[in-house]
């Protein structure tokens, strides 16, 4: 896809959600525990993501990452512990959460019978965007999918879906994105758009949180580097002052 860093013209201008400035922190959560029916998966949970930042979560096959995004995103719930999104308590403001976040997820939560312009309008509705037809249309640009408007999402392949599933997540500006391995299906230029995608967010102000099995990746497209082992944090680091050799050492030992 040639269009990364283009048409990106009456995206810039849009503005993120009016939030208290004195909010410091994107996210806070504070021991966040989950279990599956005895089983945890989450253990005591403690991070906090400061505004305009974007952290990774990395972590083995199994180690929480996917259950901890979808807690967030208000698609699952909690055991027990709290977070907060920019300030806001989900045990009392999750529709106002659920606003401000733009969830890119394994599943596309697209509709397979629709077109890829028929799901845009209809989440644009349901997210009450102004100008939506002209939102998507701007972003589908983006990411190289302006031309597959009529198709129907049954039609197209796993990358193009995901492409859409982009288009989704931001028509209604989110400020925070939640994003379970963004790089998965993508080819090169998928993966180069997605690093556009990314700083294109956090010039605007918005913050992000998102999980990939690529360290490399994981080291370039963040701030802060947690790892997760058995549904606990054990590890957190700045990005910038690890070398991709110390992050692959640090991973095998907490990991394995
Ligand atoms: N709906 C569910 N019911 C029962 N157990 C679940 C459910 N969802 C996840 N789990 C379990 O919770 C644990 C954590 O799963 P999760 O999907 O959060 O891991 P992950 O770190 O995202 O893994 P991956 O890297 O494979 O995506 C796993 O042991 C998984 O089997």
């Amino acid at each position: 896809m040639s269009r990364v860093g283009k048409g990106t013209v009456g995206i810039q201008q849009i503005e993120l959600p009016d939030g208290d400035e004195t909010v410091a922190l994107a996210i806070e959560i504070s021991h966040l525990k989950k279990s599956y029916a005895l089983k945890p998966v989450l253990r005591n949970i403690n991070l906090a993501l400061p505004r305009g930042q974007r952290m990774v979560l990395l972590g083995a096959n199994g180690a929480g990452k996917t259950t901890l995004l979808r807690i967030l995103a208000g698609l699952g719930k909690a055991g027990s512990g709290t977070f907060l999104i920019e300030g806001l308590d989900s045990r009392y403001e999750l529709q106002e959460i659920r606003r401000r976040i733009g969830f890119v997820a394994h599943q596309p939560y697209l509709y397979e019978e629709l077109t890829v312009l028929e799901n845009l309008l209809f989440f644009g509705q349901l997210y009450g965007v102004k100008q939506a037809r002209e939102r998507a249309m701007a972003l589908l640009q983006q990411v190289g999918m302006e031309r597959r408007t009529k198709d129907r999402i049954r039609s197209l392949s796993r990358g193009q879906v995901q492409r859409v599933a982009w288009v989704r997540a931001l028509l209604h500006s989110p400020s925070l994105l939640l994003l379970d391995e963004p790089d998965t299906g993508l080819d090169q230029d998928g993966n180069r758009l997605v690093e556009v995608l990314l700083a294109e967010h956090t010039t605007r102000g918005g913050s992000i949180l998102f999980t990939t099995h690529n360290l490399e990746r994981a080291l370039t497209w963040s701030d802060h580097i947690v790892i997760l082992a058995g549904g606990r944090v054990v590890y957190q680091h700045e990005a910038a002052s690890l070398t991709h050799e110390e992050l692959v050492q640090r991973y095998q030992e907490v990991v394995t």
